[in-house]
C-alpha cells in the first residue's frame, strides 16, 4: 500500500550550493523543511567541481614550482609525481567539506535530509521512491552535469567527463581536451603539470569566449609556453577507437575539420559545457516553464511561473558559479523571512578561472562597453611591470580595467596574473562602493603587493 503524502512546510530539492543554507535557514525559523538529494551532499562544488579541482590545482602548481625551480637556482634532484596521493589528498578534502555538511544538517532542528531523486508528481508534490511529498514551498538547487556534445563516435569510446577524470587511476599519456572554457583550461593545465601530453579542441574562434582578445591571446600564449596545443576554430568530426593491439598512448583517434588533419589520444576529456537536470525532475506535471535548452525560468526574485515554486543555482540558467548559487539563497531567503526586496537583477557577477597564473573578473569586458556605446577609458599594465610580480618571478598576465570617462567609475576589470581574483575582489569593492578610480590611483597601499599595481594601473591613464 502506497504510504499517504507526507506534509512539509517547503521542500529544497538538492543539496547545492544554495539549497543547502536555504534548507536551513528556513528549518531555523521554525519551518518544516525536507530537503531531498539523490547522491552526495554539498552537490558538484564539493564533490566533484570546485573543491576537488582546486585541491588538485594546489599540488599541479606545486609540481610546476619544482619544475621551474632549476631555473632559480633551487637544485632538484629529480621528481616524480604520485597522482594516487593527490586523488587520496583531494577524496579527504571532498569529505572533509561534505561531512561537516553533513553534520550540519543533521544538527539543524526542523530539517529532514531525505535521501533519493525526487520527482514531481502533480504542482506541488514530489516523490522519492514509494513516499509522495507535499509542500506550497518548493526550492529546485538540483543543477547540472557535463553536456555531451553530438561529436560522432563519442558513445563508442571511453571519454572522460570533469566528474569521472577526478579519479583516473593514471596520469593520461595524451590528454585530449575537448573545449576552451572553463574547465578545459584548468583541467589542461592541471594534468600538463602532471605529466600529460595535452591537447585542446575548441569549436570557437578563441578560448574564454567572452574575454576580451588580449585577455585570450595572454591566456592561450602562456598555456602554449607550458606546452599544452590549442587548436581553435575546430571541430571533431569523428572520435574512434584505434584496433585493440594499438599502444595505450594512441587508443583513440579523432578526425579533425578538414585541414587540421587528425589526432591520437590516450584519453578524452569533454569539458563543453554543462546541462540542465530537468529531464527527471518531470516539470510538466507541475507547470514550471523551461527555456529552449531545460534551464528552469525564474523571475528576478527567483520565482518560477508557478507561485511558491523558485529555482536557485545553476539549474536556472545564467551564471553557472557557486557563489551565485549562494546568493541566490541570500536573495530567496531575504525577500521570505525578512521581507527584503533583493533582485538578482543588476548585480555583481564576479568570477575567477583558477588557471595559473588565475584570472579574476568583474563587471563589463571592454568589447562589451563599447557595444553598449559606453565612453569608456581601458587602463591596461602588463604584470612585467608590477613590482612584485617582478619579485617573485610572476610576470606573466596583464592587468586591465574599464573606466567610464565621465564618471571616473570603474566599470569592469580582468586581472589575469598571480593571484589575479584576490586582485579583481579588490576592484570590485570599489565598484560597489562606488570609488572610482582616481581615488585607487591615488591610494595609499602597502608596499610590495600584487594589488599595490592598481596605483600603477590607474596611473595609465594619465600618459
Ligand atoms: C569541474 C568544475 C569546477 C568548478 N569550479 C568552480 C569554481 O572554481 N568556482 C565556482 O564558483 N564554480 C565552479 N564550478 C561551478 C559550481 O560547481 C556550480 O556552479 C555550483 O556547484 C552551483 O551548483 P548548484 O547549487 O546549482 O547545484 P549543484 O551543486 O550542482 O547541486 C545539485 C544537487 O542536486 C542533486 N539533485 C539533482 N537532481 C535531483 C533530484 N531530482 N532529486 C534530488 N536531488 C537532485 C544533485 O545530486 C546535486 O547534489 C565548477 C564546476 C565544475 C563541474
Ligand atoms: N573557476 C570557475 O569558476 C569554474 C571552473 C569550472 C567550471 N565552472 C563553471 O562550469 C561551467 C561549465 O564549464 P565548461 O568549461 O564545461 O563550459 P564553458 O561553457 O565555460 O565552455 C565550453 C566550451 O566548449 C566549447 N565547445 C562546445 N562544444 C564544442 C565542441 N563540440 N567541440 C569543441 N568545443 C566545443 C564552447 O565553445 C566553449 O568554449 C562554466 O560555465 C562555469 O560556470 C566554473
Amino acid at each position: 500500500m502506497t504510504p499517504p503524502t507526507k506534509k512539509w512546510d517547503a521542500i529544497v530539492v538538492g543539496s547545492g550550493q544554495g539549497g543547502t543554507p536555504l534548507a536551513r535557514k528556513l528549518a531555523r525559523a521554525g519551518m518544516q523543511t525536507a530537503l531531498i538529494e539523490g547522491e552526495h551532499v554539498g552537490g558538484t562544488c564539493i564533490n566533484e567541481g570546485c573543491t576537488p579541482t582546486k585541491t588538485m590545482i594546489a599540488d599541479a602548481k606545486l609540481a610546476q614550482w619544482v619544475r621551474e625551480a632549476p631555473d632559480r637556482g633551487i637544485g632538484v634532484a629529480g621528481f616524480s609525481v604520485d597522482l594516487a596521493q593527490i586523488i587520496a589528498r583531494k577524496n579527504s578534502v571532498v569529505t572533509a567539506f561534505r561531512t561537516a555538511g553533513e553534520k550540519g544538517l543533521a544538527a539543524t532542528p526542523n530539517l529532514t535530509l531525505i535521501r533519493g531523486f525526487g520527482s514531481f508528481s502533480g504542482p506541488k508534490t514530489l516523490v522519492v521512491g514509494e513516499q509522495e511529498h507535499r509542500a506550497d514551498l518548493i526550492f529546485i538547487n538540483a543543477g547540472c552535469y557535463p553536456a555531451i556534445p553530438p561529436v560522432p563516435g563519442i558513445d563508442t569510446v571511453p571519454y572522460l567527463t570533469s566528474k569521472t577524470i577526478l579519479d583516473i587511476p593514471v596520469i593520461p599519456a595524451h590528454l585530449v581536451v575537448l573545449g576552451g572554457g572553463y574547465i578545459a583550461l584548468e583541467m589542461g593545465q592541471l594534468f600538463k603539470r602532471l605529466g600529460s601530453e595535452v591537447t585542446l579542441i575548441e569549436r570557437g574562434k578563441a578560448l574564454l569566449s567572452r574575454e576580451d582578445e588580449d585577455i585570450q591571446q595572454a591566456m592561450q600564449q602562456f598555456l602554449e609556453e607550458e606546452g599544452i596545443r590549442v587548436y581553435l576554430d575546430t571541430q571533431v568530426r569523428k572520435v574512434s577507437s584505434w584496433h585493440r593491439d594499438a599502444p595505450a598512448t594512441d587508443a583513440l583517434m579523432l578526425d579533425l575539420d578538414p585541414g587540421s588533419g587528425s589526432l591520437s589520444a590516450s584519453h578524452l576529456l569533454v569539458a563543453t559545457g554543462r546541462a540542465p537536470r530537468t529531464a527527471e525532475l518531470h516539470l510538466e506535471r507541475t507547470g514550471v516553464e523551461m527555456d529552449a535548452h531545460g534551464f528552469i525560468k525564474v523571475d528576478d526574485q527567483l520565482q518560477t511561473n508557478v507561485p511558491g515554486i523558485y529555482a536557485l543555482g545553476d539549474i536556472k540558467g545564467g551564471p553557472a558559479f557557486t557563489h551565485i548559487s549562494y546568493n541566490d539563497y541570500i536573495i530567496i531567503s531575504r525577500n521570505l523571512l525578512d521581507k527584503a526586496n533583493m533582485s538578482i537583477k543588476d548585480r555583481q557577477v564576479p568570477y575567477t578561472v583558477f588557471t595559473d597564473p588565475q584570472l579574476g573578473r568583474i563587471g563589463l569586458t571592454e568589447k562589451e562597453a563599447l557595444a553598449q556605446g559606453l565612453p569608456i577609458r581601458t587602463a591596461i599594465l602588463p604584470m612585467t611591470h608590477v613590482a612584485r610580480a617582478i619579485e617573485t618571478g610572476h610576470t606573466k598576465g596583464l592587468m586591465k580595467a574599464i573606466v567610464h570617462t565621465d564618471t571616473r567609475q570603474i566599470l569592469g576589470a580582468a586581472i589575469l596574473g598571480e593571484e589575479g581574483g584576490e586582485v579583481m575582489t579588490v576592484l570590485q569593492m570599489a565598484m560597489a562602493g562606488g570609488i572610482t578610480y582616481d581615488t585607487i590611483r591615488d591610494m595609499v597601499f602597502a608596499h610590495p603587493l600584487y594589488a599595490e599595481s592598481l596605483n600603477n594601473l590607474f596611473l595609465t591613464l594619465e600618459r
